[in-house]
């Protein structure tokens, strides 16, 4: 089903109007979305403008949230819902009301994993199924990999967007690092200073309208490999998480809603205090759906292993040291499927 030389995007099958998926987008039947959903819903945590004087309970709450769940939603985290709506719209105009051939001007390399510019596929193995899904990956930290004429130029105000978001979000996902350290008795710099320099990544994904949702994912359960990400997403709704083997529905909040998933360096780092949230997206047949996901992942040349202030000789290092480019090599080549690769970081008890 090769439409041009070009890797094909989901979008272009979408319009075709096919009554069936292609064949390599049908999961296997344990994947696909066939229970009925869950009825829980993941916290919620009000940050109050970052007032230090509820930092205190603030703290608490983000830490049985990442205790509990390592996903829920922060709202009054001080970026305006006016930057959250922007982004959503720029992506949004962009899959929309861009043309083939310019969207195809911005494709990423295919024979690279986690290229910058617009594709589809995710991982270097071709014979895992695909996801129902495009992307435009931006590379947005640090400044050094900012090249916004690498970005789309249309909606006209794409790459200024773009670019405010990236450095907000930068920004509360540092505080949001500081309170999960605080809220393990660490110093407030402690993660972030075992992440490094933050490489950032945002990924606007669009999912279209697909017509069989219920043989496919728009995107395969994972947890993120970095060490933390914040998502927001339109009101369409998609997006589950994955708690005591049930699929929980992460309902769209509008507004300033940010979804705070916890990755894997993060699991390391707190010696599985913290657990990385496995994730993954339907797809729906009425409409198509657009999420944007910000990753904040060490250098590659990092090494990560458990905060020594969390280890003892009763409570000894649970994972492995690793060096984050290997584990993203691996990521790409072997696949998630959910937390495979973090679970072979695990050292014999
Ligand atoms: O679209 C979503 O809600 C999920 C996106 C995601 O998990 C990712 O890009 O890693
Ligand atoms: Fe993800």
């Amino acid at each position: 089903m090769e439409i041009s030389a070009e890797p094909i995007r989901v979008q272009s099958l979408s319009q075709a109007g096919l009554n069936q998926v292609p064949p390599q987008y049908i999961q296997p039947p344990q994947h696909r979305p066939n229970r009925p959903s869950s009825s829980t819903n993941i916290p919620l945590v009000n940050l109050f403008g970052l007032d230090p004087t509820r930092r205190d309970s603030v703290r608490t709450s983000i830490g049985q949230a990442c205790r509990d769940w390592g996903a829920f939603h922060v709202t009054n985290h001080g970026i305006p819902a006016s930057i959250v709506d922007a982004i959503k719209r720029a992506g949004l105009t962009f899959f929309n009301d861009s043309s083939v051939e310019d969207k195809l001007n911005y494709a990423c390399d295919p024979s690279s994993s986690a290229s910058e510019g617009y594709g589809s596929r995710m991982l270097e193995k071709d014979d895992t199924v695909l996801d129902w899904r495009d992307y435009f990956d931006h590379h947005t930290l640090p400044l050094r990999r900012r090249n916004p004429t690498r970005w789309p130029h249309f909606p006209a105000d794409y790459r200024q967007v773009v670019s405010e978001y990236s450095d907000r979000i930068a920004s509360l996902a540092r505080e949001l690092l500081g309170l999960a350290s605080e809220s393990l008795g660490l110093e407030t710099r402690r993660l972030e200073e075992a992440v490094g320099e933050f490489w950032q990544n945002i990924t606007i994904s669009y999912y279209p309208p697909c017509p069989q949702p219920e043989l496919t994912l728009g995107l395969q359960a994972h947890s993120d490999f970095g060490a933390i990400t914040l998502l927001v997403q339109d009101e369409v709704g998609g997006l589950e998480v994955l708690k005591d083997g049930e699929w929980v529905p992460v309902k769209p909040l509008g507004g300033d809603a940010v979804v705070v998933l916890l990755a894997d360096q993060t699991e390391i780092m707190t010696n599985g205090k913290y657990r990385s949230a496995q994730h993954r997206a339907l797809t729906n047949s009425n409409q198509a759906r657009l999420s944007v996901a910000t990753f904040h992942d060490p250098a590659k040349t990092v090494k990560v292993s458990p905060a020594s202030e969390l280890t003892s000789a009763s409570t000894p290092p649970l994972y492995r040291e690793v060096v984050y480019g290997d584990y993203v090599s691996s990521w790409y080549t072997k696949g998630p499927e959910g937390k495979r690769n973090i679970d072979a970081l695990l050292l014999e008890p």
